[in-house]
């Protein structure tokens, strides 16, 4: 049985429950807050944690792999037991990875992470296109045979990226407007019934000028990190967005939500705020 393009996947579950996503981001800092220990079983505990304090009303988590990575091989185990388990909660998850390569480790790299045969399964990964658009093709491909999705940084939330996003070809466009519209050109061919494709971006939450990127990425689901200990609320996201782009917003927080915890009640009461909130851009 083919599997439903994410973007179908994420509308479905985003009504139901609410667009948030929750960040899994075991820092040192938060796992030492949960008195767990700073290791691949530290970073286990607290992603599975997370996944049953709030699993039945999360329609995404985003395990950010570097904090598992930097354990070994044992964090890669602890990550693919997280993504299991969020996604047997019937939550999407998002391996946040941020990779980057030549097209063809590029392939290497979406076989790693999407789709049935991958070595660690989630449902959509994070890139960045700093090698070009063009290497980016065979991951496309692969997610779009897969039903998987994937999120490329166009503006990231961080104020060191403006100089590089916001530099200027020759027409005029932003190197972020750019990939946007190279973004909206891999999409063209495969939208689903609501105009969706399977290439997202990722666009900070904290910016007050990503209009003109915003305007060109309707056909993607926008993840907006930066909720939270960035500094954006969910108001300064819908008004930086406007509507429309609102609503196709994947809001997402990592360490407001886990240094909440680690008391389960705790945890909720935040994530059922932030997907109320969030619902609310809908
Ligand atoms: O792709 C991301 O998720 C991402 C992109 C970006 O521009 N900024 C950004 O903060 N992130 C990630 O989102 C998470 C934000 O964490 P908090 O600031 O704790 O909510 C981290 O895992 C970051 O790596």
């Amino acid at each position: 049985m083919s599997i439903q393009p994410f973007s179908v996947r994420f509308d479905l579950l985003a009504g139901k429950r609410s667009p948030l996503c929750v960040g899994i981001d075991p820092t040192a800092e938060t796992l030492a807050r949960w008195d767990l220990p700073f290791s691949a079983e530290g970073a286990r505990v607290f992603g599975l944690e997370l996944v049953e304090a709030v699993g039945d009303v999360t329609a995404v988590f985003k395990p950010q792999v570097a904090y598992f990575e930097r354990f070994g091989w044992q964090g890669l185990k602890a990550v693919d037991e997280v993504l299991r388990h969020a996604r047997s909660a019937d939550a999407l998850a998002i391996a946040d990875v941020k990779r980057m390569d030549i097209g063809s480790t590029l392939e290497a790299y979406a076989a790693a992470w999407l789709g049935e045969d991958a070595g660690i399964r989630a449902d959509a990964m994070t890139l960045g296109a700093y090698m070009g658009a063009g290497s980016l093709k065979p991951v496309v491909e692969r997610a779009a045979a897969a039903g998987a999705g994937l999120f490329v940084v166009v503006r990231s939330s961080n104020p060191d990226g403006i100089a590089l996003q916001n530099a200027r070809h020759e027409d005029d466009r932003t190197v972020a407007e750019a990939l946007a519209d190279d973004i909206a050109a891999f999409n063209a061919p495969r939208l689903d019934a609501n105009g969706l494709g399977p290439v997202g971006a990722v666009v900070g939450a904290t910016l007050d000028d990503a209009d003109a990127v915003l305007e060109r990425l309707k056909s993607s689901i926008v993840l907006a990190p930066g909720i939270g200990a960035q500094g954006a609320t969910m108001a300064d996201l819908k008004a930086r967005f406007g509507r429309t782009a609102a609503r196709r917003a994947m809001p997402t927080a990592s360490r407001q939500i886990g240094n909440a915890g680690p008391s389960r009640r705790a945890i909720r009461e935040v994530v059922l705020r932030l997907a109320e909130e969030a619902h609310d851009l809908r």
